[in-house]
């Protein structure tokens, strides 16, 4: 079975339809690409994935256990698309802060908090205030927190954005990592080549899936050199 399930969802805002029948069955393990244009329904599916949104029809399932339930937020690590972080606070103190919500104990949290920040590479930046980051910086310490409770699925709403290519790889680099660790990687783009970079892709268009498949599998159905490409031609070229 699946380790992430999403059966038959649909939602509306209001009159306007934004996700329709989305059909999706995630594999443990693997690093799952949600790709399209802005607007096309990927963070509402997110936070529905999340739990933070409930949909209008259909469920969703993550290791059995339908959304939203208590005990997948253990579970479940996630980075939003901008940074919730304290700016006046430093690294560690805002790392403290999210670790008290997720009620790791303080003997525990310290040597998470280190263990984190070595993983996105931020330890030299313990006491800094988050103020004195620079974008990537705060990008990899969202990165650090949705880490610290030592989630099995991680949800990231396009966690590169406004990251220079150099820092975006570094920061695949530790997707990679994670995912040997075993961990579950959902993650958003529109950047062509991370959709690449994934084991198994969506491609979202106007609130419903275009096509399915590993970026191989993709662009041999359809007989083209780029994921850009196979969009294209899904899509009709719109
Ligand atoms: N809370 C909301 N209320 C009303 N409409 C919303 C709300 N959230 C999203 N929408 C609408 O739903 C559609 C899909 O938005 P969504 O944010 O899911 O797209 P996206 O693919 O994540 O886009 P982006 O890449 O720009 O983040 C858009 O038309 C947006 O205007």
């Amino acid at each position: 079975m699946a380790f992430v399930e999403v059966k038959g969802v649909s939602h509306a805002f209001g009159k306007e339809k934004v996700l329709e029948g989305i059909n999706l069955n995630i594999e443990e393990g693997k690093i799952f690409g949600l790709l399209g244009p802005s607007g096309a329904g990927k963070t509402t599916l997110v936070n529905m994935i999340v739990g933070i949104l409930d949909p209008n029809e259909g469920d969703i399932f993550i290791d059995s256990k339908r959304v939203p339930s208590f005990e997948l937020m253990n579970l479940t690590g996630y980075m939003a698309q901008s940074d919730a972080l304290y700016q006046e606070l430093s690294a560690r103190e805002n790392l403290e802060f999210m670790g008290s919500i997720y009620g790791l104990k303080k003997s525990e949290l310290q040597q998470r908090i280190k263990s984190v920040l070595q993983t996105v590479n931020l330890l030299d930046h313990l006491d800094k205030p988050v103020e004195q980051f620079s974008g990537g910086m705060k990008r990899r310490l969202s990165l650090a927190a949705s880490l610290l409770h030592q989630p099995k699925l991680l949800i990231l709403d396009e966690p590169t954005v406004g990251i220079d290519p150099v820092l975006r790889q570094e920061i695949w680099d530790e997707f990679r990592s994670l995912q040997q660790q075993g961990i579950t990687i959902i993650v958003t783009t529109h950047v062509m080549d991370e959709a690449n970079k994934c084991d198994e892709l969506a491609l979202l268009r106007d609130g419903e899936v275009m096509a399915q498949g590993s970026p191989h599998q993709l662009m041999d159905a359809y007989d083209v050199q780029s994921i850009e490409e196979v969009f294209l031609t899904v899509g009709g070229g719109k």
